[in-house]
């Protein structure tokens, strides 16, 4: 199978300048992103960030989730050491989409943990799979990455996308009151490192 196309261009951000590449005809259909800072040839590990999409959490500042703080987090740290990169997945509400993770949130509001409201729903706790930031990891020729985050499924599916993950960064940022027990349970249920 052919490598996966990008297009790219200038994003300047607050915390720097990065560039946006779009990948282009990803396995899934849908339009994902990787936001890039400094050299793309460098052999030394990369410290990346794989990002599901969250619009309430990312755009609106939400205080339900993690989501935002993490995002910023990860972005500021990539422009403090000059060279990473954000791959911003569309597997929103871990892959259920945004109208039934309101759905879910809904049943949350009512008492249902995140991981109960999910299979209420007739979904699985967590629907993402990670093949497409093995695409465009591989589209940008990245191979070894440190990987910004708190969850152990997701180090283990980018190596089973074959990419070496040589390092997990920790990423606690965002703990809020309203966000207490949606974290308690991911790391009671979903085995997120959070304690
Ligand atoms: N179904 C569902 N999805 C949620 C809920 N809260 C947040 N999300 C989604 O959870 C996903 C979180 O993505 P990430 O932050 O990349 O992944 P993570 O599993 O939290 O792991 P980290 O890398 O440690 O942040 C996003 O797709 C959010 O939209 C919820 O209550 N229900």
């Amino acid at each position: 199978m052919s490598k996966p196309t990008t297009v790219a261009a200038k994003l300047p951000t607050k915390w720097g300048d990065f560039t946006i590449y779009a990948l282009e005809k990803a396995s899934d259909g849908k339009e994902h992103v990787a936001l890039v800072m400094g050299d793309l040839d460098s052999r030394e590990p990369m410290l990346v960030r794989v990002h599901s999409e969250c619009l309430t959490g990312d755009a609106f500042s939400s205080l339900r989730c993690d989501c935002g703080p993490q995002l910023e987090a990860a972005m500021q740290k990539i422009a403090e050491l000059g060279r990473g990169m954000i791959i911003y997945l569309r597997q929103e509400g871990r892959g259920i989409g945004l109208i039934n993770k309101i759905k879910a949130y809904a049943l949350q509001d009512e008492g249902m943990d995140t991981v109960e409201a999910n299979l209420n729903l007739g979904f699985e706790a967590d629907q993402r799979t990670f093949e497409v930031a093995g695409e465009i990891l591989d589209s940008l020729n990245i191979s070894s990455i440190k990987l910004m985050t708190n969850n152990p499924r997701k180090v283990a599916a980018l190596k089973a996308e074959n990419i070496d993950v040589v390092e997990r960064v920790p990423m606690k940022y965002g703990r809020n009151p309203h966000n207490e027990s949606y974290l308690s349970t991911k790391h009671g249920k979903l085995g997120h490192f959070l304690d």
